[in-house]
């Protein structure tokens, strides 16, 4: 719909108007065309409601991030998590039983420290949880900040734009101008790329919130995935094998992507991880490679490392028990565990121009360095 992300109200907004009309002038459009293109300019170009969300991008580099001890919020949770799934009117649903549950009837602007904790508990369970009906995209940057902070110290991307004076908040965005298919997917035959946020950093990615501020029409779903399930289908022969193996993790490929080097905002690093991982909380151990971003097994020769991470990345990618799929609505907000996940975006949506925005906002809280505990394997 062309008029859902904007306020009818506010018609101050010379600057987008200003560049939505020279896209215009460059598309050489017919007259008839043109004429409806006029009719949708003057009644959506209006204000977007969440332009202040909008990437913003400051020149320069900033230092490295160097490794911090994590204390996880979820070891402090009561492990029945009671205040937050006994909270008056709540209804949580299991969407599998490998992953996903679905939560309705409860404001994540409104939680109580304790119930944050068992929340950060509850998403290293089931990997993902959405809640739906949120007001958490109108509560303003300060306090979704101050939400995420309580997960851990909040990561700034290596390069990607960020909400002004908001480093932390990472903005997802795609209209017409920006393009459903970028420079990242046009060589594909398809748009998924299966990933653990920013694996190459060396603190990892923990208890993370993504929530949408503007959907498309059909599409732009996000594609989930559990490693701990892929993990636990391998046989236990196999599994053994893989403990105490390492990887590298690249950010350099990503950082090529980004091809201007005055976003830059650190330089891209390397980081080898275990590629069976432990959960400082649940104990639970999963598979810690991706196709995005891990490169060779450290302690295996070139074509040995090729043939197993080939197999582990077909394994988790197509078992399809341990996937979920989320279609974003307006008021959508997903907490997902990056230690015991994967996803993938879809950008399958068509994007015309002027009415499609797909606009979502990351918050990512950093975790501990990824670990492997033989002891927790065992028992
Ligand atoms: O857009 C999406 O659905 C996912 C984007 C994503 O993978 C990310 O922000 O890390
Ligand atoms: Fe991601």
């Amino acid at each position: 719909m062309a008029t859902r992300t904007v306020s009818e109200t506010d018609q101050s907004n010379e600057q987008l108007k200003f560049e939505t009309s020279i896209d215009y002038e460059h598309n050489k459009v017919s007259d008839a065309e043109s004429y409806s293109r006029r009719w949708m300019l003057i009644h959506t170009d209006v204000k977007y409601k969440y332009e202040s969300y909008l990437p913003h991008y400051v020149p320069g580099l900033q230092p490295s991030l160097e490794e911090f001890q994590h204390e996880d919020v979820g070891l402090r949770a009561d492990l029945n998590k009671t205040a937050l799934l006994t909270a008056p009117g709540s209804i949580f649903e299991e969407i599998t039983p490998a992953i996903g549950t679905e939560v309705h009837g409860l404001q994540l602007s409104s939680l109580t420290p304790t119930q944050k904790d068992e929340l950060a508990l509850l998403a290293a369970e089931r990997g993902v949880v959405i809640f739906r009906g949120q007001d958490f995209a109108d509560i303003g940057p300060d306090r979704q900040r101050e939400f995420g902070r309580h997960f851990g110290p909040l990561h700034v991307h290596q390069h990607g734009g960020h909400v002004k004076d908001y480093p932390e908040l990472l903005p997802v965005y795609r209209d017409f101008t920006a393009g459903a298919v970028d420079n990242e997917i046009k060589d594909n035959v398809s748009s998924i790329k299966w990933h653990t946020d920013m694996s190459y950093e060396i603190n990892g990615m923990g208890t993370t919130i993504f929530y949408s501020l503007s959907t498309p029409e059909s599409g732009g779903d996000t594609l989930y995935l559990s490693t701990t399930a892929a993990y636990n289908a391998l046989s236990e022969d196999f599994r053994e094998r893989l403990h105490g193996l390492t990887a590298n993790h690249s950010g350099f490929a990503q950082a090529k992507v980004a091809d201007h080097k005055e976003r830059y905002i650190r330089e891209p690093i390397e980081t080898v991880h275990p590629i069976v991982r432990t959960h400082p909380v649940t104990k639970t151990n999963s598979l810690y490679i991706n196709r995005l971003y891990t490169r060779k097994i450290q302690e295996l020769k070139n074509e040995e490392s090729e043939t197993l991470l080939n197999f582990l990345y077909n394994h988790i990618e197509h078992g399809q028990d341990w996937h979920i799929r989320v279609h974003w609505r307006p008021g959508t907000v997903v907490v997902y565990d990056n230690r015991v996940t994967q996803h993938s975006a879809l950008r399958d949506f068509n994007v015309k121009e002027g009415e499609t925005k797909r606009h979502m906002l990351r918050i990512t809280p950093q975790a501990e360095r990824p670990y492997f505990d033989d002891g927790a394997a065992r028992g």
